[in-house]
């Protein structure tokens, strides 16, 4: 009837949760994701690198429990646009969220469902809240693996369609040796 208490290992330096489930996310699963399409199929066939893995540990979706995950992602740039997880509203959409920057450097972007952005950057050390209704992308806008770890109900669930249809509203780039965050110009509204 109760659970049992449990404790996992986080190894800081590699951001690998021990005994959790690990899940990978290649550049060929994010078709469409990045606003220059040429540079993401010249990239795919040349290596298809890695963007990003999880480590997560998850219970049954049930009121009231708590999942947790760890992200590396990894550095590098399709076109002008840094790497980025995909990004999702919840299914529940009225789930928070918490997420705590380990390592390295990036920034998530926010978004209400009418398209309304926030750009919050993160280094070690940066919590961040994201309320309910918002969806969520992380961004490694560094040269380093940028690692961190998201706390989450465990009956949030993951709504990735409107995200992978319609984008965020809003881009991170390197333009000029500059980290900018600019207008998606693929933005429909
Ligand atoms: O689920 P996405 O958008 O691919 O991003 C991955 C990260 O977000 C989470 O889904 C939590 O919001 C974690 O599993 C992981 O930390
Ligand atoms: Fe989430």
């Amino acid at each position: 009837m109760y659970k049992e208490p449990a404790s996992f290992k986080l190894d800081i330096e590699s951001g690998v949760i021990e005994d959790s489930k690990r899940l990978v996310r290649r550049l060929s699963d994010m078709k469409g994701y990045f606003v220059d399409e040429e540079a993401w199929k010249e990239l795919v066939e040349k290596e298809n690198p890695v963007v990003y893995e999880v480590y997560a540990v998850e219970q049954e979706e049930r009121e009231g429990d708590l999942n947790f995950a760890t992200t590396i992602l990894y550095p590098g740039k399709v076109g002008k646009e840094f790497f980025f997880t995909k990004g999702h509203f919840h299914a529940k959409p009225d789930r928070a969220e918490v997420y705590v920057a380990l390592k390295g450097r990036g920034g998530m972007l926010l978004q209400t469902p009418e398209g309304e952005a926030r750009w919050i950057p993160m280094e070690p050390g940066t919590i961040i809240y994201v309320p309910p209704y918002w969806a969520h992308r992380t961004v490694n806008t560094g040269r380093e693996p940028f690692i961190f770890l998201a706390i989450y109900p465990a009956d949030a669930g993951h709504d990735y369609g409107t995200i992978a249809k319609k984008g965020f509203s809003k881009i991170v780039i390197e333009e000029d040796g500059e980290v900018k965050v600019i207008n998606n110009p693929r933005w429909k509204a």
